[in-house]
């Protein structure tokens, strides 16, 4: 019965369904077993021919050994130039890419007559296709070798600690208090990190342990560390667990940052502004100092995966614990690379008047105080709507990755519910959570169980249209649904360019010109909620109870629930 139900709502949001692998029993089982995806997929339509050819049926092969040196190079060489090859591990099959599709079909029939080695070669034409997010990147090499880090200030000592001193370390680390309130378990020793506003919190401080000293006065002494570190972090991963991708905020610490493996071997990416990747290969008892360059320029992270691959290999993950020694700082940075440089960012001009088209000049906030009863309000139609509509495209380019805690929502919800995204943007969300429906909130009047809400109540110029606005969102939902509110917050984070000190401020959108001009800036009307402001909001309605209220990526957030029928 309940099978039934659900699958009226659970419609399946990965995008065609039919472009599975060219072999897809192949790259199904493949990428369960062990979390790499073929980068190639079977062409949508059969008869294409493309620059991309599959061949199974070949002779074994390493799938760590050079490209070059598998016996089907120097035959394919023969019809044009080869791009690259995917060796797929494990299996007698091999994916060769062309510079252009004239030698791939040349090679094909070649191939298919001749076969490689007087033995009958299985060939068809595939398309190349993206990696999915979290998938190792077979193209990024991977090195778990000092001598081999191609990043500059980056230094891997690999047996920092002996196995006998990582086990112990561990096993001190279990026997104090771990903090969970964070996806992954985490101590905090020194000053104490907060990885949501990524700041320093110095008024919380709990000693250094006599364990943990004696590895920094180790590290210092050994030039992995440049300062006394007065700040260290105890990360726990389970296998699937990761750190997103970022540079440690300049303004937070001064160079010189020291993680140390314990437990399980893992790989750490790095990625560079240019477009540059490279991965290291973190095993237990190994010390990486990022320093300079690697410290200040280059991102790094951790992707949510149960094994990485390293030469080729995969290495199953288990549980990791690091350590990572800080040195807080008190004055702004003065980096080299002020582009990442959440000290030396420069603001976007804010100018006080604006000229409008039909000639008037003035200072936009002035319109804030017009807002009469229940007609739209001029600061909410001229820089809210009107600027939307103008920056839209622009605005949804840069607006890609879904925030974690937002979809770790859309993931919580019970399988099958129907969820209104309200002010969906380029609708990132959509696909997410596989096992919910979300929809546009005004085709589905009355059948919404949970709504989310960003970035909508914060362009309501009001106190009355704010309310309006969440009991909107109740009304759409079923008693017992949850809304899930985010909203701007007047207290930003390190990483964002916006400091703000109104509650009310226009916000300039820089938008690049097509023909290579000067950016055009327009103003966007913001309401900055300040902490407890929107729980505040919320407390007057008696049909719903608010159940957490948290700052996130800048934002305030509440997560409500209806508890009754507004009228019951
Ligand atoms: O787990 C690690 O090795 C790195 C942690 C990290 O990058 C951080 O805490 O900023
Ligand atoms: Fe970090």
């Amino acid at each position: 019965m309940r099978k039934e139900t659900l699958s009226l709502y659970a419609f399946d949001f990965s995008h065609q369904p039919t472009q599975l692998a060219m072999s897809m029993r192949l790259s199904r089982k493949f990428r369960k077993a062990t979390g790499l995806h073929i980068p190639y997929k079977r062409p949508n339509d059969p008869a294409a021919e493309t620059r991309h050819l599959y061949c199974a049926n070949l002779p074994e092969h390493d799938s760590s050994q050079d490209w070059r040196s598998h016996p089907l190079f120097p035959v394919c060489s023969e019809f044009g130039e080869v791009e690259t090859m995917f060796l797929v591990p494990y299996k007698p099959v091999a994916y060769v890419t062309f510079v252009d599709e004239g030698s791939a079909r040349k090679a094909c029939s070649f191939l298919r007559e001749s076969g490689l080695s007087g033995k009958l070669v299985h060939v068809q034409y595939a398309e190349a296709c993206e990696k999915r997010p979290g998938e190792p990147n077979p193209a990024i090499p991977c090195t778990s070798l000092s001598k081999d880090l191609v990043v500059e200030g980056l230094i891997l000592k690999e047996d920092f600690l002996s196995p006998e001193e990582s086990e112990d370390t561990l096993n001190q680390l279990d026997e104090l208090e771990w903090e969970s309130s964070l996806s992954r378990r985490v101590q905090h020793f020194g000053f104490t990190f907060d990885y949501a506003t990524r700041r320093v919190n110095t008024l919380k401080t709990r000693a250094f342990p006599p364990f943990l000293l004696r590895i920094a006065q180790r590290a210092l002494r050994e030039k992995l560390l440049l300062f006394e570190p007065d700040q260290c972090t105890v990360n726990e991963y389970q296998p699937g667990q990761g750190i997103r991708s970022h540079v440690d905020t300049h303004s937070a610490f001064e160079d010189g940052i020291l993680s140390v493996s314990l437990g399980s071997s893992v790989v750490m990416e790095f990625r560079s502004p240019d477009g540059l990747s490279k991965n290291v290969q973190l095993k237990p008892g190994s010390a990486l100092s990022m320093q300079g360059e690697s410290r200040y320029k280059w991102a790094h992270g951790i992707s949510n995966r149960k094994s990485d691959l390293v030469d080729g290999k995969f290495v199953q993950r288990c549980r990791r614990v690091s350590m990572t020694f800080r040195k807080i700082k008190t004055s702004p940075c003065k980096c080299e690379f002020p582009e990442q440089c959440d000290s030396q960012l420069a603001p976007i001009p804010k100018p006080r008047t604006v000229q409008y088209t039909d000639g008037t000049e003035l200072d936009p906030l002035t319109l804030l105080h017009h807002a009469d009863g229940d007609k739209e309000p001029e600061i909410e139609r001229r820089h809210v709507h009107e600027v939307y509509d103008t920056i839209a495209s622009h605005f949804s380019e840069t607006r890609y990755k879904p925030w974690p805690k937002v979809a770790a929502f859309l993931q919580g919800l019970p399988f099958g519910s129907i969820v209104a995204d309200v002010g969906c943007g380029n609708g990132r969300y959509l696909a997410c959570a596989k096992h919910i429906a979300v929809i546009a909130l005004d085709r589905c009047k009355g059948l919404v169980e949970h709504a989310t809400e960003k970035a909508v109540l914060h362009h309501l110029s009001t106190p009355a249209r704010r309310l309006n606005a969440i009991e909107e969102l109740l009304r759409l939902v079923k008693v017992g649904g949850r809304v899930l509110i985010y909203a701007w917050a007047k207290e930003q984070g390190s990483e964002s360019r916006f400091h703000f000190s109104n509650s009310d401020e226009m916000v300039p959108w820089s938008l690049p010109t097509t023909d290579g001009k000067d950016n055009v800036h327009v103003q966007r009307y913001c309401h900055l909620y300040v902490e407890d402001e929107l729980p505040r909001l919320c407390e007057g309605i008696s049909y719903a109870s608010v159940e957490r209220s948290y700052w996130d990526c800048s934002n305030w957030c509440v997560e409500l629930i209806k508890v009754k029928e507004r009228n019951e």
